[in-house]
């Protein structure tokens, strides 16, 4: 039996209505060192496949009352275990136990004073423990159009607000409580507190997820499921994800474990050399370099549409990891070893959630290309050493396994690499203008010791020619787009601000470095509406 990690964890269940801070949720129990696992809203309470220690209940869009509005499985109910709802789970609940909610005269958006109510000393004691220690006026951050008018049978008021007699409520007799308030968002102070008492002293959850744990439990995770003989095959990029995946799974299993570097003709200059030597020999991991730069550029001459480069690009990747997974068989097959069971991916835990969230249909803004889509028919089965962890967590683990700064503080790359930041056909000689104009950029960045505030940073060719003059001579060449943008999830971002006299160094060594370019641009948009790449 492989040991889960829900048999090492007390674990949180965390039942999504689709809020936008339904994550955030889950971010605050793991930094108050308590496993947690966010699932819809819609699980089904005999198919779950652990037993929770306690359950959040997040916010939602929809109003309790809509005819086609959310509501948890009635066996969650019956648990016996303790839940908190949060807004649209306050709601949940009290509308489900026989109270009103209903639209209110006073909406609260943003920041609202919270009063806890004095409990009189009669008081069952579970309910003194959720805003224990909390003081008397709260300052906390709401987001809700709806209220509860009418509390359930057997439910009484924790606080209110100036506007609003039950901000918080608790069960007479069971531990169930509800917020009208979030108290996940930074903005609400002390909003953690709440959360901690929560989880803690309501629940009696304990506290020690933490990474040095982790590793350890991993580690032995994967040699109890891959077992003393089966071989791993995994696309590493040199990124910190697919890096600090890895690690793990050379410490768990040395050699048994191949990993593959494609060279895609579009990555960074020198990367695929520095990467293979911090990975191989600094790192120690098995790692082969895959050269199909030809092959890759061969499938994009002519291309020029960007969603057509993206699809060239991934199935590219596949046909090439496949047929290096297929030779690494066969040479350790000739060698008497056992052949590859396992696909290693370096899956973090905001990819899982966009995969199980509760939401309606969105549109395809970019279709994102990685390596890992196999074919049916390699029956490969998956190992996703991260698929817990968030990416500040992952930079956290590859920090204690000792990765240098650099690697564990590097901006993310795309899979499709300078074919996306070369607008219109790629070229090999585009290709030597980006990098080029990319590493000074970079250099640049990191001399003017601002590597580490920019979230990503990277140059891009635009697909025109300008007019300029050089020497005295007209010139009629191309112009490279800088790109910089602080965000913390990437799914928003804004540009950032740089001080110009950074700009105007980098701007000068590229024209003048840079054969074939003559002017350079900053751009100045936020996503959205722009997206963080130009493709
Ligand atoms: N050039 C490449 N060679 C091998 N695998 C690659 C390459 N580019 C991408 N991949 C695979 O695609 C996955 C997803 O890429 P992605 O850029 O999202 O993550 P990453 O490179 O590990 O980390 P980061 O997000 O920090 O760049 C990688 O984890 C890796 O498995
Ligand atoms: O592995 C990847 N494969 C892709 O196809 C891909 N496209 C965009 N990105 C990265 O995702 C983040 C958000 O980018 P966008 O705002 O351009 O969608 C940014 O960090 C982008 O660099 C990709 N990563
Ligand atoms: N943030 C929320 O959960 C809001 C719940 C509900 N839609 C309201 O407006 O009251
Ligand atoms: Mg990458």
């Amino acid at each position: 039996m492989v040991a889960e990690v829900h048999s090492q964890y007390d674990t949180i269940l965390i039942l999504d209505f689709g809020s936008q801070y339904s994550h955030l949720i889950t971010r605050r129990v793991r930094e108050i060192g308590v496993y947690c696992e966010m699932l819809p809203c819609t699980q089904k309470i005999a198919e779950l496949s652990f037993k929770p220690t306690g359950i959040i209940l997040s916010g939602s869009p929809y109003s309790v009352y809509d005819k086609d509005a959310p509501h948890v499985d009635p066996a969650v109910w019956e648990l016996g275990l303790p839940i908190l709802g949060i807004c649209y789970g306050l709601q949940e609940m009290a509308w489900t136990m026989g109270g009103k909610v209903a639209p209110c005269a006073h909406r609260e958006y943003g920041h609202a004073t919270v009063h806890p109510v004095a409990l009189p000393a009669s008081s069952p004691t579970h309910l003194g423990k959720l805003l224990a220690g909390m003081g008397t006026d709260l300052t906390m951050w709401m987001s809700h159009g709806d209220q509860l008018s009418e509390l359930p049978k057997e439910f009484t008021a924790l606080a209110t607000t100036a506007t609003s007699p039950y901000s918080a409520i608790g069960h007479l007799k069971k531990p169930i409580y509800g917020l009208q308030f979030h108290p996940e968002v930074t903005h609400s102070k002390n909003g953690t507190q709440i959360l901690k008492n929560f989880v803690l002293d309501v629940c009696g959850a304990s506290a020690n997820w933490s990474m040095s744990s982790f590793i350890d439990k991993e580690i032995a995770r994967i040699r109890e499921m891959v077992g003393p003989t089966a071989q791993v095959v995994g696309a590493v990029s040199g990124g910190v994800d697919s890096t600090v995946a890895a690690v793990i799974m050379s410490k768990a299993i040395g050699d048994r474990f191949h990993a593959i570097l494609v060279d895609n003709g579009v990555m960074r200059l020198n990367e695929c050399k520095n990467v293979y030597e911090r990975l191989r020999n600094k790192l120690g991991i098995n790692l082969t370099l895959a050269d199909a730069s030809a092959t890759f550029l061969g499938k994009l001459a002519g291309v020029s549409e960007p969603e057509k480069k993206r699809k060239i690009i991934g199935n590219t990747f596949i046909d090439v990891f496949e047929a290096e997974a297929e030779r690494i068989d066969k040479e350790t097959a000739l060698k008497g070893q056992a052949k590859i069971e396992y696909l290693l991916q370096g899956t973090l835990y905001p990819d899982v959630i966009e995969s199980i969230s509760f939401k309606g249909p969105s549109a395809t803004i970019k279709t994102h290309h990685n390596v890992g889509g196999l074919k049916e028919d390699m029956k490969l089965k998956v190992i996703e050493p991260l698929r817990e962890l968030f990416k500040d967590e992952v930079r956290a683990l590859g920090k204690l396994m000792g990765l240098d700064d650099e690697l564990v503080w590097r901006h993310p790359f795309p899979g499709p690499g300078l074919a996306i930041r070369i607008l219109g056909e790629v070229t090999p000689d585009k290709v030597r203008i980006v990098q080029q104009a990319d590493d000074i950029y970079i250099s640049e960045i990191r001399k003017a010791g601002l590597y580490r505030q920019i979230s990503q940073a990277y140059a891009a060719l635009l697909p025109f020619n300008s007019v300029g003059v050089m020497g005295d001579q007209r010139t009629y060449e191309k112009t490279i787009c800088l790109r910089a943008v602080e965000t913390t999830d990437f799914m928003t971002a804004d540009w950032f601000q740089f001080p110009y006299d950074v700009l105007k160094r980098i701007s000068n060594r590229i024209i003048n470095e840079v054969r074939g370019v003559n002017r350079v641009m900053y751009d100045v948009s936020s996503k959205p509406p722009a997206t963080i790449e130009l493709e």
